[in-house]
């Protein structure tokens, strides 16, 4: 029996993936093989020794001390592009909320609920609408920092609603290029996109590199009357430089999913409680493919979406199979093999791969009745996780 320990609210969908009579699954496991996990925080809570593997069932994966984890040889994977559009869809409603007096409109007539005269509250409003004129997004230029799974389906969106796109990504993959229009403009620096664009929307990972990109160093570039979106991470902009740049002018409005305490009370911007990724759908994408991929590791030992180890797939032959991570340094699998051969275990398959500091290993034997033989892998130098999958 396989044990799952989930936090957060994980769509029923992704959970029924874990068969009964394989998985046990539930917010208070004790001793489990893997969690499953939104948003939840993992730094500092302690972890069970028997942890083998971690889904983040979402992109961000910042809640997760991935380079502790790695260090021994648990697998942390993420759900790619599953809740993209989820956000590429709040975003549209933020540049909207951006350009428009809509929030302020609908706040105005809220306090009008006393009127009962229809005539009277027509004039009132027909008067008073001139308060909450907005711009039109047609023709306007979107620049989007960070163009992966979000950003490119932020700007295939934008440019279907006629605007001009302008992108900077300086770590863009080749499969991320490939998805990207050839309408996107590419922008030589984060700077020069700043000083262009009418809206900016960030789609980065928060990471050591990207925190407080958008401090005032760079929002002194940017086009003065500018809209800022943040679904990205609250890390990415200083709050700071946020408020000093909407005093000034610089920035029209500041709309994002991460509200700090320095924004209260302000019109100007217009924060929600992280829901980029809060719709049915998204959830229910998210769950699957981070369930699969646990199953898939679990079962077979077969990696897909890690952020931490290469992606493996073996087909499986007939008979157990070894699956070992180690330090990628020379000399390792060799040691390995030497092993099953000293205890007389022949290879059918196997498949090495690595990926930074880390390697991975499939090795597919034929019986092996020899119990020591793990205990001997786990004893070699540089090993740092072994598992015999029957
Ligand atoms: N508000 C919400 O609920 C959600 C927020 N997010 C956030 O959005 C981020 C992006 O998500 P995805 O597009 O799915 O990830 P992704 O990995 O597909 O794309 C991120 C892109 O940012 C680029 N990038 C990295 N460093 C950069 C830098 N310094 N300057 C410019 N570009 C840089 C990468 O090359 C990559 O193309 C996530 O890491 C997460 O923090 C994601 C989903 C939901
Ligand atoms: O996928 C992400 O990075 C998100 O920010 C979504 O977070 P959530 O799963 O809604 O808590």
């Amino acid at each position: 029996m396989y044990k799952i320990k989930t936090y957060n609210q994980i769509s029923v969908k992704g959970l029924e993936k874990f068969s009964r009579e394989k998985y046990e699954v539930g917010s208070d496991i004790a001793h489990p093989d893997a969690i499953l996990l939104r948003s939840h925080k993992l730094h500092g809570d302690p972890l069970p020794e028997s942890v083998l593997a971690v889904a983040r069932a979402g992109a961000g994966v910042n809640n997760v001390p991935v380079e502790e984890l790695s260090q021994k040889g648990i697998v942390v994977f993420n759900t790619p592009g599953a809740n993209a559009n989820a956000v590429k869809e709040l975003v549209l409603a933020g540049l909207l909320l951006g350009s428009r007096g809509i929030l302020r409109g609908v706040g105005y007539l809220s306090t009008l609920h006393d009127m009962t005269d229809a005539a009277e509250l027509h004039k009132l409003l027909e008067d008073q609408k001139k308060n909450f004129a907005g711009n039109e997004l047609y023709g306007k230029t979107l620049g989007i920092i960070g163009l992966g799974a979000i950003g490119s389906l932020v700007a295939d969106m934008a440019l279907a609603l006629g605007m001009k796109v302008v992108g900077f990504d300086p770590a863009l993959s080749i499969e991320a290029a490939w998805r990207l229009s050839s309408q996107v403009q590419k922008a030589e620096n984060m700077y020069a996109l700043l000083a262009r664009c009418d809206y900016v929307s960030l789609h980065v990972p928060a990471l050591p590199v990207t925190k407080h990109m958008i401090n005032a160093e760079a929002l002194n570039q940017a086009k003065k009357g500018m809209v800022l979106l943040n679904f990205a991470r609250e890390t990415i902009v200083d709050p700071n430089a946020i408020v000093e740049a909407l005093n000034q002018g610089k920035l029209k409005n500041y709309v994002c999913d991460f509200p700090e305490p320095v924004f209260y009370g302000r019109e100007d911007v217009l924060a929600l409680p992280h829901i980029g990724a809060s719709t049915a759908e998204a959830e229910e994408n998210c769950a699957i493919m981070g369930a699969d991929q646990l199953i898939e590791y679990l079962e077979n030992g077969n990696i897909k979406n890690s952020v931490n180890f290469p992606d493996v797939a073996m087909a499986r032959c007939e008979g157990p199979r070894i699956i070992f991570s180690n330090e990628n340094v020379s000399g390792v699998l060799g040691q390995v093999l030497s092993v099953l051969a000293d205890n007389k275990v022949n290879v059918l398959d196997m498949m090495n791969k690595s990926r930074g500091n880390l390697a991975y290993n499939i090795l597919d034997v034929e019986q092996m009745d020899n119990g020591h033989v793990v205990d001997a892998i786990k004893q070699i130098k540089h090993v740092m996780a072994v598992r015999l999958i029957k």
